[in-house]
């Protein structure tokens, strides 16, 4: 496989909640084993993946806690999650599929809630840093784009909102904006899917995708 230097390949999904990538991620995950046979694939998600990460999304999504206390959870769970799950699994030459990994961060507890970058910049560094001295990082992010009004009627229609679902649409556009300015930053990992499409022309797109592992 290529250019990360761990013999496996890292896919991420990142989205506004409502966005559709848990519509999409299990087909894609099925997608994958089924091109590429050879390689093991592991589905995951972020906050969770882990025993204690799940516990930690538990508490993320519901309890009221400062925004630091928030950012220091997600990354704690990120790093039981690099260490338990994504590590070992890159090393083995898997292919690891998270719904969501630190973009996420950066968008919610930085571009939405106004968490100082410099601060997600080092805790960044001190989660990801890898033996070899590199930052750990997805090969590939796809980055389901769509207006926060949209995304909420389309929530609202199927489920009770969580802590972050609650938050209102000038919170979700910050949050996809900072996406969106990431992805603008790194041309060559963010594939960026317009989800105001239809599930059906989305999922054709990510069918016809070429993916160089
Ligand atoms: N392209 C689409 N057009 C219309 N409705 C969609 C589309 N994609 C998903 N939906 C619907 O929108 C709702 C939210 O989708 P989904 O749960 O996949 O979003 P999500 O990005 O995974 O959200 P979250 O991050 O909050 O889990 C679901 O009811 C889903 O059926
Ligand atoms: C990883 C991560 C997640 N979040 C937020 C984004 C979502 O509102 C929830 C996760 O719910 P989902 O239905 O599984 O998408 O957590 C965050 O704020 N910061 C993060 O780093």
């Amino acid at each position: 496989m290529m250019s990360n230097p761990l013999p496996g390949f890292f896919i991420s999904f990142e989205g506004i909640d409502g966005a559709g990538k848990s519509t999409h991620i299990e087909s894609f995950s099925k997608l994958i084993k089924s091109r590429y046979p050879q390689y093991e694939v592991v589905l995951t998600r972020e906050p969770g993946g882990t025993v204690l990460g799940e516990q930690l999304r538990s508490l993320l999504l519901d309890a009221p806690m400062h925004l630091e206390t928030e950012a220091l959870l997600m990354f704690a769970a990120r790093r039981e999650h690099i260490a338990q799950v994504i590590e070992p699994a890159l090393l083995a030459g898997k292919i690891v599929i998270s719904d969501r990994f630190t973009d996420a961060s950066f968008a919610y507890q930085g571009g939405g809630r106004g968490l100082s970058i410099d601060k997600l910049n080092a805790l960044e560094q001190w989660v990801q840093t890898r033996a070899d001295g590199g930052l750990l990082q997805p090969n590939l992010t796809f980055l389901f784009d769509l207006p926060g009004s949209i995304a909420q009627a389309r929530r609202s229609k199927v489920r009770l909102p969580d802590k972050f679902e609650k938050m209102d649409l000038v919170f979700f556009e910050k949050v996809r904006q900072e996406y969106l300015r990431r992805a603008k930053a790194d041309p060559l990992r963010f594939h960026l899917i317009d989800a105001t499409q239809t599930p059906e022309v989305i999922w054709s797109g990510l069918q016809q995708l070429e993916i160089a592992l």
